[in-house]
């Protein structure tokens, strides 16, 4: 078995390059499904979940040619069927938007509900009542969505809770549908606006991505295009948050700092110095004792719930005592009964941890309970007196590219080990 060794007592120091966003390459990838012609798409994580999809669509026909680590061009047009059973999606969460691609290119879909990380229930009812509104009829048969259109007759969908995944999927239904499809309370993340521009640039008319108002334009015949992933905000957040964390200095590159602002602004309030530039963010923990700070996660642009669990490493040292309240996902603490191995001083009372800032973590043998879990380990082990050993790491290599490359180029011992 594969697992993270982690040498603890360890301050990152250096430069890191950041990878372009798994949230929209995971996206972005089954949504050349839609496209008219070849796309390439640059700035891909090397990361499993993207290695998946790309594996996924090129079992359904397409055509894939690798350029690089990062750069892909995938033909679509010989995709030959909307059917992805659960062999094939149970991997990763973001292979429901097989559905919203399927639905556009064939007016039918068979995809079964995904995988991704068990943070709780994620149920995916918004994403069916985009479809719907469209005009698709759902069935739901042995553990497989089918949708089905004779033509997808647009319309407006109003979102009764902000969803991501649920904004892009009917995106993606109405990319090629020639009326107007309007989604209200739609998500505003950077990777909503992301996939919007994706499909712009093959020839939908994308309107107000990034607001809670988007206007879908598409129509049937559409092109391929050149598309660049944007930056991985959560991954430089969490070198960011690391770099706090061992009371480092890290100049974090290839990021749009307007991304991480809310993390930016809770690192600031904890005491610590971060600088913007264009495209960097430097951050200057040394001789720095951090005070303990609230957070609570919302929707973009409030502070993201993935870098939830990573601020709670950085505040099991933090002096006072510290509410990371939770309002996104049900069961997203999964990582504190792992911290609390490691002598964290941490009390879960429903939504919200209650931390109380200790002098010292101890190394130990943890697991990764999910992708951000994993990370968070990452930076308490950096932490820690002694040794930690992290187990379950597929979680980790689901969402960060190179991450014992990286940890390493900040000059940290940090090593993949197999036992
Ligand atoms: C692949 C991907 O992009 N994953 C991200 C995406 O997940 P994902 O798209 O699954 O998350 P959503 O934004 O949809 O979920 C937000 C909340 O809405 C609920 N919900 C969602 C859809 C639905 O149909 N019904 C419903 O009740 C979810 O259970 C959750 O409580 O956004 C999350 C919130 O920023 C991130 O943590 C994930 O990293
Ligand atoms: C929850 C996450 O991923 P997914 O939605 O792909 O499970 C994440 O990236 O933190």
């Amino acid at each position: 078995m594969e697992k993270l060794l982690v040498k603890g007592k360890q301050v990152l120091k250096g430069q890191v390059n950041i990878s372009g966003a798994k949230n929209a390459a995971v996206a972005i990838l089954p949504a050349t499904i839609v496209a008219g012609g070849p796309c390439t798409i640059e700035n891909l994580p090397a990361i499993s979940d993207v290695k998946i999809l790309t594996n996924i669509l090129e079992q359904l026909g397409a055509k894939i040619t690798w350029h690089d680590e990062t750069t892909v061009t995938i033909d679509p047009t010989t995709v030959n069927t909307y059917h992805a059973p659960h062999d094939l999606v149970k991997k990763l969460r973001a292979s429901y938007y097989l559905m919203g691609a399927f639905l556009a290119r064939f007016k039918h879909s068979k995809v079964a509900l995904p995988g991704g990380c068990q943070i709780g229930p994620r149920p995916i009812d918004q994403h069916l009542k985009g479809f719907e509104a469209m005009g698709a009829k759902v069935k739901l048969v042995g553990g497989e969505v089918e949708l089905k259109v004779k033509r997808l007759c647009g319309g407006a969908v109003y979102m009764d809770i902000v969803s991501v995944g649920a904004t892009i999927n009917t995106m993606l239904a109405a990319a090629r549908c020639e009326n107007l499809t309007i989604i209200e309370n739609a998500a505003k993340e950077p990777e909503v606006v992301d996939v919007a521009n994706f499909l712009s640039s093959i020839g939908v008319i994308v309107r107000g991505a990034g607001t809670d108002v988007i206007k879908i334009q598409g129509k049937e015949e559409l092109t391929g295009c050149v598309h660049t992933v944007i930056p991985d905000r959560i991954e430089a957040g969490t070198f960011m948050i690391a770099a706090a964390a061992t009371k480092g200095d890290v100049k974090v590159c290839d990021v749009i700092p307007k991304h991480l602002e809310p993390v930016t602004a809770k690192l600031r309030e904890a005491g610590v110095k971060v600088e913007e530039g264009d495209d960097f963010i430097w951050v200057k923990g040394t001789g720095i004792e951090p005070k303990a700070i609230d957070v609570k996660t919302f929707p973009y642009p409030g502070y993201p719930t993935d870098l939830q669990q990573p601020m709670t490493a950085f505040l099991t040292k933090c002096k006072g005592i510290s509410i990371v309240t939770e309002n996104i996902f049900e069961n997203r603490f999964q990582h504190v009964d792992e911290l609390k191995r490691m002598g964290a001083n941490i009390k879960v009372e429903g939504r919200s941890a209650i931390i109380e800032g200790i002098e010292n973590l101890q190394g130990a043998e943890v697991k990764a309970t999910d992708l951000r879990a994993g990370s968070t380990l990452v930076i308490a082990g950096l932490m820690a007196e002694g040794v930690t050993k992290i187990s379950n790491i597929d979680h980790i290599k689901r969402g960060y590219a190179n991450i014992d490359k990286k940890f390493k180029g900040l000059g940290v011992d940090i090593q993949f080990i197999k036992e």
